[in-house]
């Protein structure tokens, strides 16, 4: 399977009144063609800002500030190559070298996403239909010309962005990007798809609207899906109604999807291979099997920990002892950012730890000692999690 994404040394830092923080720290990783890439990693850990980074939509006081990332599409980086080679690798295209505005034409026919709440897509004022002929209009338009109407999509299908978008008049629509909105429509399960398009947001169950919003994120016909935590707020039943949905469009369409969670029986029924994020890091990667079966990190085994088993419905992330540091580049330090809370810790992980080998696919790496050093107790840290925790319940 080839590479359809290859992020390298992704960093992006936010400029606060408390100091920099450290929201996504040289990240790199791939996401195949036609593949559910998982993320997980417990809140706070950068997961959601290392999408956004991906697809250029981190707000300010939020910047880029390091990375490439690689994206393959062959007609791109032909009309790249002229003016900057130096952005073009064969099919692959460095759209952190392309200009915003290049960027932000590539949301809807390249990526989109979509996120836990669907209102943060949908326009309450506006028929769910309406809203998504309108995207399907937008990518037809942009596709005939361009240079001229790209810029359009800007913000299509956010929240921040979509607030401030003059909806075109009813007008503006065609009529073949009514009939794809309502084939949309149909293509991710809603009855009556002609009917319900005439309805408002209100007018929809929680579960119909996140299917609405997935009709509208497919209106571009992506190579890239985005889903940040796109079931969370569901119920269980529904839950696993949307998730075969996203997989039956994966398989259908070929898109990738870059799946973003807190439940791990999700990772487990979804993703081909997986992320897990901490404090800004990945800190391990792999196929999903190294990494339920055979996790090298502490945290991932921590993460796993008693996961009771896969055929739970809902298994949640263990919690582990500690908290997640905040990220402040002043406090960060040169250790292991893990160390503190790690049962493991050795005098080695005072420097910090880069990503090496561990065992199983050729792909399964961790950023962390124990790939390259058996746990030896007479050199375990001093200061470890016991030492903290312990202080911590006296108070
Ligand atoms: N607008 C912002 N301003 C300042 N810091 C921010 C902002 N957005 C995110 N951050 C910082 O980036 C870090 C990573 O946030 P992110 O939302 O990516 O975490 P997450 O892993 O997606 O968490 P969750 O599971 O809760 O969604 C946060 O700890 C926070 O400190
Ligand atoms: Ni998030």
């Amino acid at each position: 399977m080839s590479d359809l994404l290859r992020v390298r040394d992704l960093s992006t830092r936010f400029f606060t009144e408390k100091g920099q923080v450290n929201a996504c720290e040289s990240i790199s990783f791939d996401v195949q063609e036609e593949e559910v890439f998982g993320v997980v990693g417990e809140s706070g850990s950068g997961k959601s800002v290392a999408a956004l980074s991906i697809i250029d939509l981190v707000e300010s006081p939020g910047k880029i500030t390091s990375g490439e990332v690689w994206y393959r599409n062959a007609t791109l980086a032909e009309e790249v190559e002229g003016d900057r080679p130096e952005a073009v690798d064969g099919e692959f295209v460095d759209i952190r070298q392309l200009t915003t505005r290049e960027r932000r034409a590539l949301r809807g026919p390249s990526f989109s996403m979509i996120f836990q709440d669907p209102m943060s897509s949908l326009n309450p004022s506006i028929p769910v239909g309406e809203q998504i002929a309108e995207a399907v209009e937008v990518q037809r338009r942009a596709r005939s010309n361009p240079r001229s109407t790209r810029s359009r999509t800007q913000g299509y299908g956010l929240a921040s962005l979509v607030a401030g978008t003059v909806l075109p008049s009813q007008s503006y629509v065609s009529e073949p990007s009514r009939a794809k909105a309502i084939e949309l429509l149909e293509q991710v399960g809603i009855p009556d798809p002609a009917d319900r398009a005439d309805e408002y947001p209100h007018q929809f169950s929680g579960g119909m609207l996140q299917r609405a919003m997935i009709a509208q994120a497919l209106a571009g016909e992506p190579d890239l899906l985005i889903a940040d935590e796109p079931t969370t707020a569901l119920d269980v039943t529904i839950q696993a109604q949307i998730l075969d949905l996203l997989r039956d469009l994966q398989a259908d369409t070929g898109m990738s999807i870059m799946l973003i969670t807190h439940n791990l029986g999700v990772v487990a029924r979804m993703c081909d291979r997986v992320g897990v994020m901490y404090a800004g890091e990945l800190v391990e990667r792999g196929t999903l099997e190294d990494v339920f079966d055979a996790p090298v990190h502490p945290y991932t085994q921590g993460l796993l920990g008693s996961l009771p088993d896969l055929e739970d419905p809902a298994p949640r992330l263990q919690p582990i002892e500690g908290n997640v540091p905040d990220l402040l580049d002043s406090e960060m330090g040169e250790r292991c950012y893990f160390a503190d809370r790690c049962p493991k810790a050795m005098e080695e992980c005072l420097s910090h730890p880069s990503m090496h080998d561990a065992g199983g696919s050729t792909e399964h790496e961790a950023r962390c000692v124990l790939t390259e050093t058996e746990y030896d107790e007479s050199r375990a840290l001093s200061s470890n999690h016991f030492g903290e925790s312990q202080t911590e319940e006296k108070r």
